[in-house]
């Protein structure tokens, strides 16, 4: 999994096209959203991660709680960006795995939104340019790294 995290002073979507030929359901509420301050944190589930789902998903929820600590930000925008590897898991998996970071985060205290998996859309996002306001991660579960 590789992770761009950005903390912003906003970051809204609006769905434009469907980029899936299955993309998630989505209600018209969906198609268009919007965080203010908050930790937009861009996603993409790479083919490694479907060793083990679950390890990754915890792994990422952990990165993302450090550095949400770290820049102290209390809402997080999980965005799933198919645009940060070349390895990229199957949608079905990739939205699982999202799904399951966006709960966990909940389950954590955060307001957390996800934008709608599966279309192309518009965004605009506002980068706060502090020395911790750009940073990257790279996931991979265990047995991926002792092989
Ligand atoms: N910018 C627009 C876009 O990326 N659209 C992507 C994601 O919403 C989603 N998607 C598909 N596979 C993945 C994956 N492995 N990881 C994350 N998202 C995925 O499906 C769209 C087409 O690839």
């Amino acid at each position: 999994m590789r992770m761009l995290l950005i903390h912003s002073d906003y970051l809204e979507y609006e769905v434009k096209d469907k980029a899936l030929k299955n993309p998630e359901p989505i209600s018209d509420e969906q198609k268009k959203g919007r965080l203010d301050e908050v930790l937009a944190v861009f996603i993409s589930v790479e083919k490694v991660d479907e060793t083990n789902p679950d390890e990754v998903v915890e792994k990422a929820v952990k990165e993302i709680e450090d550095v949400a600590s770290q820049v102290k930000a209390e809402r997080i925008f999980v965005y799933p960006f198919a645009h940060l590897s070349s390895e990229l898991a199957k949608p079905d998996v990739a939205l699982e795995v999202l799904r399951k970071i966006e709960e966990k985060l909940k389950e954590r205290g955060f307001e957390v939104k996800r934008a709608p998996f599966g279309y192309y859309k518009a965004f605009k996002l506002s980068c706060k340019g502090h020395p911790l306001a750009e940073l990257s991660r790279t996931i991979v579960p265990e047995e991926a790294v002792s092989k």
